[in-house]
């Protein structure tokens, strides 16, 4: 057994100010019977913090709770009760006010993680705030906030969007879509069984889950594995997830697999962001090039008819039929592509952006050893169009002139670098 001296834990925590002391024997057990200053403090400060955040989640009369409420008011007939999560998100921005906009009751929770900096999400939640639209500032992973939000709203639909998203960022840091994208995942899932009436689970799934993949186009009926990124066997783990929870519980679940997704308050750690920046800062841009000097090409869909599938997603979701963790019948299970059915290469995405912005920019072609039919994403969307009515509509060149004019709105021009994002 280790003395007290080798153990590190206790070396670490508070009480081993206490343990440092000349008489080591008996200090423990007056420790016992009269607690020492800085153990009371540190109690009284652990009891404040609780009861402060007790207060402000739970108190019926908290702000929190009357913005909650009155963000879930629905104002149409037959309206929806949508918590979004990711609602500071890119995707999630545009979904929660789309909804609102139609009368839907709309919660929205972020935790505003830091990855590609905070300032686009909190404008982001100025503009939802504008629309109506409240944004809980939590984590999905606290259970106890769920309960919460789930105590004070009979949500009808969940739709969530919230994940740690990056297929590169991934080989870097495994652990944070471990801990967003399933681990958050199933405290979700886990509320929404519990609830009564459950609600219907619409949630984003990825294209990245067709993985090594060498037929196309991709359709929802092939098989996926093996994926080719911690990202993908995420997004690919949240399938099964979700298909266990349907099946158990009764869940309606809808899986969308999202391509590449792209426009105005757009995440700047994509490509046709950052090439956006490069060329007005007349810096150069790298091309990626896949195995046999093949050029990488992806389905770009404009954030607008993304935002259609979504609506029409929750719209035909079907009804959960569990309530309080018990299944009563079996509930629907759909994954859908949302894609466009037309790729374009990353050289011929950057032509069209120099066209917009009558820029020339330096291009390093990289030669990778990357597989070319896994970098050509190809989709078959007909199910998505035959289930949902789900047409995208936005050509890349009318897409990415939407884009280039927010930014140049948002940053001014000539582009301020922003460090913070
Ligand atoms: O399909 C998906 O599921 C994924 O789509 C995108 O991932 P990706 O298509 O890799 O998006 P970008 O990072 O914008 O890359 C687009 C293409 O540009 C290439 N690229 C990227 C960056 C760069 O500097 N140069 C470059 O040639 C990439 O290799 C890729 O072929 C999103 O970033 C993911 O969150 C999403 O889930």
């Amino acid at each position: 057994m280790p003395t007290l001296e080798e153990e590190p834990l206790l070396l670490s925590s508070p009480s081993c100010i206490i343990l440092r002391s000349s008489n080591p024997i008996m200090i423990p057990a007056f420790r016992r019977r009269f607690p020492s200053a800085t153990t009371v403090f540190i109690w009284a400060l652990v009891l404040l913090a609780f009861t402060a955040s007790y207060i402000t989640l739970v108190d019926p009369g908290s702000s929190v709770e009357k913005n909650v409420r009155s963000s879930a008011h629905v104002t149409r007939a037959n309206g929806l009760s949508v918590l979004v999560t990711g609602a500071a998100g890119f995707i999630g921005s545009h979904v929660a006010i789309a909804l609102k906009n139609r009368g839907d009751g709309v919660v929205g929770v972020d935790n505003f993680d830091n990855y590609y900096g905070r300032s686009l999400k909190e404008t982001r939640r100025d503009l939802l705030e504008l629309n109506g639209v409240y944004i809980v500032d939590g984590d999905i992973n606290d259970s106890r906030l769920l309960s919460m939000l789930f105590d004070t709203v009979e949500f009808t639909h969940v739709m969530h969007l919230a994940a740690q998203v990056g297929v590169q960022y991934a080989v870097e840091n495994p652990y944070a879509y471990v801990r967003s994208n399933v681990a958050s995942l199933v405290t979700l899932l886990e509320q929404c069984k519990s609830a009564h009436p459950q609600p219907a689970f619409v949630w984003a799934s990825s294209g990245s889950v067709y993985g090594v993949h060498n037929k196309v186009p991709y359709s929802e009926t092939d098989r996926v594995d093996p994926p080719d990124t911690i990202y993908a066997s995420t997004k690919r783990t949240g399938e099964e997830i979700t298909h266990t929870y349907n099946r158990l519980h009764g869940l309606s679940i809808t899986g969308l697999r999202f391509f590449t997704v792209y426009g105005p308050w757009g995440r700047p750690d994509m490509a046709y962001f950052s090439f956006v920046r490069n060329i007005l800062q007349g810096e150069p841009i790298t091309i990626y090039r896949a195995k046999n000097r093949v050029d990488p090409a992806r389905e770009f869909i404009y954030i607008d008819d993304i935002v259609k599938g979504c609506v029409a997603s929750l719209d035909t979701s079907g009804k959960s039929t569990g309530s309080g963790g018990l299944k009563n019948g079996s509930a629907p299970y759909r994954i859908f592509n949302l894609g466009n059915g037309s790729p374009v290469t990353v050289p011929a995405l950057v032509a069209i952006l120099e066209e917009n912005l009558k820029m020339r920019v330096e291009k390093d072609v990289v030669d990778t050893c990357g597989d070319g039919d896994d970098s050509f994403a190809y989709v078959n969307i007909s199910l998505a169009e035959r289930e949902l009515g789900y047409k995208p509509t936005t050509d890349l060149q009318t897409g990415l002139r939407e884009f280039v004019k927010w930014y140049l709105w948002y940053y001014g021009k000539p582009l301020v670098e922003d460090s913070n994002v």
